[in-house]
């Protein structure tokens, strides 16, 4: 048994004892006919008891060889095209590590540690639409759903500084809709990840808390553009690092507290996620609210690039990349 299954075993195990934390931290009126009163998953037969009470109670759910070789192949040769730039995309980021972002473009994948916003390219938005991902979605989704922000992260090896590691956030801090827990992030590896070239790590509970404050943290060697982090950060909580093989799929809350760490290797680190919200979620305005901050550098950034983007809601940037992949549009 590999490192990564053996300690979602142990954690399973946990599950064993009643789900009483489940019970008590649900918003929802408990009934005495409902004991098991859940919140974060919904009531539909394609869980299995023992992944639904894991995500309730831990926030994320490891699957593993979820997405088979080929397609994650045809993945990797579109990055590779795109980093070449053989295809352009239209409204794609791409992004340079902190370290070599005032430095000349090369179009090589070795000087690109991420893509996002890859909506509106066929061959990769198929991942968006796997079957067998949107089939678990739709657990915490519901039917309806949209797919809201999609990356390809290709984590480099570390340049000497520690920047290749993102730190620890919730990704509720970056979206003005709601509620939560219609939201998930699917992230899958595109070989096998582990400590040595930077895996996720996460504080398994920690989706029960509320948005915390996010900000840079104050690291020696530079932070990348936007990457903040849960501020008064205490590195002492119980962490996991999911190690995981190549096509393994993690599922993910967006209050779950999560980062990944340093790539001490020499290769590339490559993971493809989406993240996902019921078309029944509705936008909030983050005034006034921790949010705030990056929505005033998203709004700067977006600005600074594109002109005629000064004026656009930081809701109307997500309703541009929001696209539907099951079900009905409805407010998103
Ligand atoms: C809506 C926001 C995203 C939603 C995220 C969903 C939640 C998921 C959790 C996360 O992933 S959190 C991390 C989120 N981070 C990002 O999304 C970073 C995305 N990166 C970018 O948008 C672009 O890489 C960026 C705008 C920062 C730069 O792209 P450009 O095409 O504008 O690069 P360019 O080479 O023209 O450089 C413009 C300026 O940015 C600087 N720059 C480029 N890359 C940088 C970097 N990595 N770190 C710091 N600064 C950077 C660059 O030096 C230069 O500075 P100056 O204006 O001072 O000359
Ligand atoms: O892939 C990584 O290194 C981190 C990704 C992450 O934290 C995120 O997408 O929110």
């Amino acid at each position: 048994m590999s490192q990564a299954a053996e300690r979602l075993r142990l954690l399973t195990g946990h599950l064993d004892r009643a789900p009483a934390v489940v019970a008590t931290r649900t918003s929802a009126p408990t009934s005495a006919l409902h004991p098991h009163k859940f919140r974060y998953t919904l009531d539909n037969d394609l869980l299995k008891p023992e992944e639904r009470l894991f995500y309730e109670q831990n926030g994320f759910l490891l699957v593993k060889k979820l997405v088979a070789d080929e397609a994650i192949d045809l993945f990797r040769k579109e990055f590779e095209r795109i980093c070449k730039r053989e295809v352009r995309i239209p409204g794609l980021i791409v992004m340079r590590d902190i370290t070599i972002a005032k430095s000349e473009f090369v179009p090589d994948q070795k000087a690109i540690t991420k893509i996002q916003d890859f909506q509106d390219d066929p061959e990769l938005f198929r991942y968006c639409s796997l079957p067998q991902i949107l089939k678990y979605v739709e657990c915490f989704t519901g039917p309806n759903i949209m797919a809201m922000h999609t990356m390809l992260i290709n984590k480099p090896p570390d340049a000497g500084k520690k920047t290749s590691r993102h730190p620890m956030h919730q990704d509720l801090h970056y979206f003005p809709f709601r509620p939560a827990d219609r939201i998930v992030c699917a992230w899958t590896a595109l070989e096998r990840v582990n400590r040595q070239n930077g895996c996720l790590v996460v504080l398994p509970g920690t989706h029960t808390g509320t948005l915390k404050e996010h900000d840079y943290p104050e690291w020696e060697g530079g932070v990348n553009k936007m990457y903040h982090g849960v501020r008064d950060y205490d590195p002492q909580q119980p962490r996991v690092h999911l190690e995981m093989e190549k096509g393994d799929t993690v599922f993910f809350h967006p209050l779950l507290i999560h980062g990944s760490g340093m790539n001490k290797t020499q290769g590339f680190r490559k993971a493809i996620s989406c993240h996902y919200a019921s078309s029944d979620c509705n936008y909030i305005d983050v005034k006034g609210t921790t949010q705030e901050n990056i929505e005033n550098e998203v709004k700067e950034i977006a600005s600074k690039k594109l002109p005629e983007a000064v004026g656009i809601t930081f809701q109307d940037m997500w309703a541009f990349r929001g696209r539907l992949v099951k079900g009905e549009k409805r407010i998103l």
